[in-house]
């Protein structure tokens, strides 16, 4: 099946203009190819872009994405290609969803997009500054209409089509009800927001306390020790976010308090049980090694660095870093956390 036949034979169900335009996802791995089946599957025409020929045949070939997940059956209107012209050919917006490390040296060498969606859950620390994905997309590209996606969403239960629900934060509140027209469906309820670093931050940060859930997990430390993390993780990271000029109200939503419930708890989740791992003494040279992104190791190490810029006050995520980087004994930091000087919650 060609491209231009792709396209042609997809009636779009949504109303807006330019719905006749397909959706470009950078980035095949588990993420990437979960949001493209979502939207595909109402019939919407999607590129996705893998960087790699080969891999890009092989989901052509198989109508699905061995490598990142397997079983998960692609619709006729999905249509991977590792040709970057022909995945943003006229492309409604771009969804960038490749690990955050990757961000950078993936948009300088594609070609632009109107409009980009990030769906990365990352943090850069440069210049001694740190940067949400969207502005690293606005940076690169010079392109301003950028949202972000994020939400309690294993990328294993949303190409299932279990139930599940995501909120788009953009500065151009039209953009986000195009995207959250994009993407809602009977099994995927989008809200929208005008937060867009609150929704940004709780995402990336997240993946920080998971890992120290997992640590928790690991050590057989209780319940009670895994809702007091989850707890006063969120705490940290409002405190966190409001400083850096986020709504406290939508660290309780679902891009914070949602997808810190389901990150801390899921055995899907991989920076959980990264945590679980690195307690039973798996290295980081090993965790970055690994085919499928921890994204938690990266942000633990941009908020270490704003925590020595800035003096910020972050004591789970410096206990976070100090067993993944400094090979700290996590039990020595958890005394050390549960010593900390006495005060009101
Ligand atoms: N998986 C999930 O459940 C969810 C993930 N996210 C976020 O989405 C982002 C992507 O994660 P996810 O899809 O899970 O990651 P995966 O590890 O599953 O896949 C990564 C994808 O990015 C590609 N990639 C890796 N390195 C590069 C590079 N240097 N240049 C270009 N492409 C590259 C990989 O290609 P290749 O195979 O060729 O290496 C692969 O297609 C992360 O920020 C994550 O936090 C957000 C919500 C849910
Ligand atoms: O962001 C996610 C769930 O919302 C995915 O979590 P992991 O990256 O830990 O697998």
């Amino acid at each position: 099946m060609s491209l231009t036949s792709t396209i042609a034979q997809t009636e779009p169900l949504i109303a807006d203009k330019g719905s006749r335009r397909p959706i470009a996802v950078l980035g095949a791995g588990s993420w990437g190819t979960a949001l493209a089946l979502l939207v595909a599957s109402k019939g919407l025409p999607v590129h996705l872009w893998a960087r790699r020929p080969e891999h890009a045949e092989a989901m052509r070939a198989e109508r699905q994405n061995l490598e990142y997940l397997p079983g998960a059956r692609f619709p006729e209107s999905l249509y991977p290609t590792a040709d970057a012209e022909e995945a943003l050919h006229q492309a409604q917006f771009a969804v960038v969803a490749v690990p955050s490390k990757a961000l950078r040296e993936t948009l300088a060498r594609l070609p632009k997009a109107s409009a980009y969606l990030s769906v990365i859950k990352g943090l850069h620390f440069t210049d001694h500054h740190l940067q949400r994905m969207s502005q690293v997309v606005e940076e690169v590209t010079g392109v301003t209409q950028v949202a972000a996606l994020s939400g309690p969403n294993l990328a294993e239960e949303i190409a299932r089509f279990l139930p599940a629900t995501a909120v788009v934060a953009a500065k151009d509140p039209d953009f986000a009800q195009q995207v959250q027209q994009v993407f809602s469906g009977p099994s995927f309820r989008v809200y929208t927001s005008s937060d867009l670093i609150g929704v940004e931050l709780g995402g990336a940060l997240k993946n920080v306390i998971a890992l120290a859930a997992g640590m928790v997990d690991g050590l057989k430390l209780g319940d009670n020790a895994k809702a007091a993390l989850i707890t006063r993780g969120l705490r940290e990271i409002i405190k966190f976010g409001v400083a850096q000029g986020a709504k406290e109200s939508t660290f309780m939503g679902l891009s914070g308090l949602g997808d810190l419930i389901a990150t801390a708890s899921s055995p899907l989740s991989r920076n959980r049980s990264a945590g679980e791992r690195i307690v039973r003494g798996e290295t980081l040279a090993h965790l970055e090694a690994q085919k499928s992104v921890v994204e938690g190791i990266y942000t633990v190490r941009a908020l270490h660095a704003w925590d020595q810029a800035t003096g910020a006050d972050l004591p789970i995520t410096e206990a976070v870093y100090r067993v993944i980087y400094l090979k700290s004994d996590p039990l020595e930091e958890l005394s050390r956390l549960m010593g900390r000087e006495a005060k009101p919650e």
